[in-house]
């Protein structure tokens, strides 16, 4: 339910109901601005790898790098209290993008800044 489905609900909304839901929803609304601004930081990065892998010709996967962070995200997860196969999967399809962008970079596609806002 979206927030007009939630504001047009039968007979109304009880007020405290309302003021629960925006307490929650604003803090939703940070944690989701916070995961923009570290995924932001962590492909500037990645990009760097990326330039330095193309300029000394290293593959742009590293499937042992990746066997070690899944390892380490799926304990991290497990003490949290988040699914630990939902954490393997999000850094799956992080890691997936990242290593598009390096190919692109080592085949002179693209300098490394998209989507950096560099
Ligand atoms: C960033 C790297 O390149 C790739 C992307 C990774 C990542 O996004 O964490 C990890 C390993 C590599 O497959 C790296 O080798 O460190």
């Amino acid at each position: 339910m979206n927030d007009s489905e939630t504001d047009s609900a039968p007979g109304g909304i009880d007020p405290a109901v309302r003021a629960e839901l925006t307490r929650l929803r604003d803090s939703i609304d940070n944690i989701d601005a916070a995961v923009v601004h570290m995924l932001a930081e962590r492909f500037k990065c990645t990009q760097q790898v990326g330039r330095l892998k193309a300029e000394h010709d290293l593959p742009p996967a590293d499937p042992a790098r990746e066997a070690r962070q899944i390892a380490r995200l799926r304990g991290l997860a497990e003490s949290a209290k988040l699914d630990p196969a939902f954490a393997e999967k999000l850094l799956n399809f992080i890691i997936a993008e990242v290593i598009r962008h390096h190919e692109r970079i080592a085949e002179g596609t693209q300098t490394g800044d998209e989507g950096t806002g560099e």
